[in-house]
C-alpha cells in the first residue's frame, strides 16, 4: 500500500493513453491506467490492465477506489500541447492583416494594436479571450510575448494564473526603431523589466514564470541588449526573441551590427543565447549559426503557420534536428492566424513537404514526429522536460482528454478504424470540439 502523502492518488484514468517517448516513437497504449497524485504529479502509468483483477490489484497497491476512476471509454488521453511562441496582445488581430511581409506588417498592424494595451480595460478583454482560447485548444503551456506595458503584462500573468495555465510571460523590450506611440527609453525598459520580474515572483505561482523578452535585435539598442543579458543571468530566467525570420530583417540586422558576424552572433555577443533561450523562426540561419545554436544549447520555436502567412520562408526542420538542436512548435499569434497547435502541426508537415519538393534528400516530417515536437519537443525548449511533455511517472499531469465522438465532431470514425487511425484523424481533422477536458498539474482547467 502506498502511504506517501505526495503520492496519494486523486484520480485514475483508465483506457487509451497516447504520448511520445522519442521523436519516432508514439506510444499508443490501449487498456492503460494512469494515476495522478494529489500534488498533480503522475504516480503510475500501467500498461495492459484490461483485466479487472489486474486493475483491482493496482487499486489495492495505490489505495484508490472506484469513485476516483475516470473510465475513458471511447475517449483518449494525450499530453497538453506546448506553444513555444505566441503574442497574446496580437490575438486581437488573429485572422486579419495577412497581406504584408514582416517589417511592413509590424508597422501597419502589429505596433498599433500592441500600443493599445496601455489601457487595462482593453488588455483585460483580449487577454481573457486569448488564454481561454488557448486552453480550449489544449495548450497547457504557452510562451507569451505581452507588450511594453508593465501593468498590462502583470494583468496577463494574473489571468493566466486564475485560469490555471502554465506559462512563460515576457514584458516586451524595445527602445529604438519603433514608432513614437510604441517605444520605451532604455532606462524605462530595463527598470520595468526588473520590476516585472520582482512583482511576478511575489505572486508566487510556480506555473507562471517571467521570461526576458527583447522583441528582436533591430528594436533594441546595444545598451539594452547588454543589460537584458545581465538580468537574465542574475535572475536565471528564460529568454525569448525572434531570429532570422525574413530576408529584409536579416539584411537590416547586418546593417545595424556590422561588426558582428551574424544575427546569431548578435544575441550571443550580449549573453542572450544559452540553454534558456527560445528563438522563434530561425528560417534563414547559416550552417555556422546552427552550429552556434547547438553549442549554446539554445532552442528554436518553429512557426510554420506564421511563416506561410507572412511569406517569410520554409524552415528546414531536418537540418535543425540533425544538429540535435531543441525544437518545438509555435502558433506565433498573430503572424500565425490560428491559436491551435493542431494547425501548426499540419503546417509543419506542409512546410517540410515543400522542402522535399525541391530537395529529394529531405525526408518529410511525419505526423508522429510533429506530435512529438508539439509535446516532448516543446518541453525541452522550455527546459521542463523533467516535468511535462509526456506521461512518464514523476512528471506533472498536463493533459487533454480527446473525444473523437463529441457532438459536432469535425470528423467521422468507422468500424474498421484502428486506435492509430482515430488518433491520426484527430491530428488531421480534429479541433477544439474534440477537446473534452484539459488538466494542468492535475487541476481541471477546462
Ligand atoms: O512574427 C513576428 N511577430 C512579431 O511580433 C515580431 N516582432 C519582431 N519580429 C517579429 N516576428
Ligand atoms: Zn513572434
Amino acid at each position: 500500500m502506498i502511504s506517501n502523502v505526495a503520492n496519494k492518488i486523486s484520480k485514475v484514468f483508465r483506457g487509451t493513453i497516447i504520448h511520445s517517448l522519442e521523436i519516432n516513437n508514439v506510444e499508443i497504449l490501449q487498456n492503460a491506467a494512469l494515476g495522478v497524485g494529489e500534488s498533480g504529479s503522475i504516480v503510475f502509468l500501467k500498461r495492459d490492465v484490461a483485466d479487472d483483477q489486474v486493475f483491482g490489484e493496482i487499486a489495492k497497491e495505490y489505495s484508490f477506489t472506484d469513485s476516483q476512476v475516470v473510465n475513458l471509454g471511447k475517449k483518449f488521453l494525450i499530453p497538453g500541447f506546448i506553444d513555444t511562441h505566441a503574442h497574446a496582445p496580437q490575438y486581437h488581430n488573429a485572422g486579419t492583416g495577412t497581406d504584408l511581409p514582416l517589417l511592413k506588417w509590424l508597422e501597419k498592424y502589429t505596433f498599433p494594436v500592441e500600443s493599445k494595451f496601455r489601457e487595462l480595460k482593453f488588455a483585460r478583454d483580449v487577454y481573457t479571450k486569448v488564454v481561454d482560447r488557448m486552453l480550449k485548444n489544449g495548450t497547457t503551456t504557452c510562451c507569451y510575448f505581452a507588450t511594453i506595458h508593465l501593468d498590462a503584462t502583470l494583468l496577463l500573468a494574473d489571468i493566466v494564473g486564475e485560469r490555471g495555465q502554465r506559462a512563460f510571460i515576457g514584458k516586451v523590450c524595445m527602445d529604438r526603431n519603433s514608432p513614437d506611440h510604441y517605444v520605451e527609453t532604455t532606462e524605462q525598459s530595463i527598470q520595468s523589466t526588473k520590476q516585472y520580474i520582482e512583482e511576478l515572483n511575489k505572486r508566487g505561482n510556480p506555473l507562471v514564470q517571467p521570461i526576458i523578452t527583447p522583441r528582436f535585435a533591430p528594436t533594441c539598442t546595444d545598451h539594452l541588449l547588454k543589460e537584458l543579458g545581465v538580468i537574465a543571468k542574475d535572475k536565471g530566467t528564460m529568454i525569448q526573441s525572434h531570429i532570422s525570420e525574413n530576408i529584409d530583417e536579416v539584411a537590416w540586422v547586418k546593417s545595424i551590427f556590422p561588426e558582428l558576424k551574424s544575427y546569431t552572433d548578435v544575441y550571443k555577443h550580449f549573453d542572450l543565447l544559452n540553454k534558456k533561450t527560445i528563438m522563434a523562426h530561425a528560417i534563414h540561419l547559416s550552417d555556422e549559426e546552427l552550429d552556434t545554436f547547438e553549442k549554446c544549447e539554445a532552442g528554436i520555436s518553429h512557426c510554420p503557420v506564421s511563416n506561410f502567412t507572412l511569406g517569410s520562408g520554409a524552415m528546414d526542420v531536418r537540418k535543425v534536428l540533425r544538429k540535435n538542436i531543441k525544437l518545438g512548435l509555435g502558433t506565433d499569434i498573430s503572424g500565425g492566424y490560428s491559436s491551435s497547435i493542431l494547425t501548426v502541426i499540419k503546417d509543419s508537415l506542409k512546410c517540410s513537404n515543400s522542402i522535399f519538393f525541391h530537395d529529394k534528400s529531405h525526408t518529410p516530417l511525419s505526423y508522429e514526429e510533429a506530435f512529438y515536437l508539439a509535446t516532448v519537443g516543446g518541453s525541452k525548449v522550455v527546459e521542463l522536460s523533467d516535468r511535462i511533455g509526456n506521461f512518464l511517472p514523476g512528471k506533472e499531469f498536463d493533459a487533454q482528454v480527446i473525444d473523437p465522438f463529441s457532438a459536432n465532431s469535425p470528423f467521422d470514425v468507422f468500424e474498421a478504424d484502428t486506435t492509430h487511425d482515430i488518433f491520426q484523424k484527430f491530428i488531421f481533422n480534429g479541433d477544439d470540439r474534440n477537446v473534452d477536458s484539459v488538466y494542468v498539474k492535475g487541476r481541471k482547467v477546462i
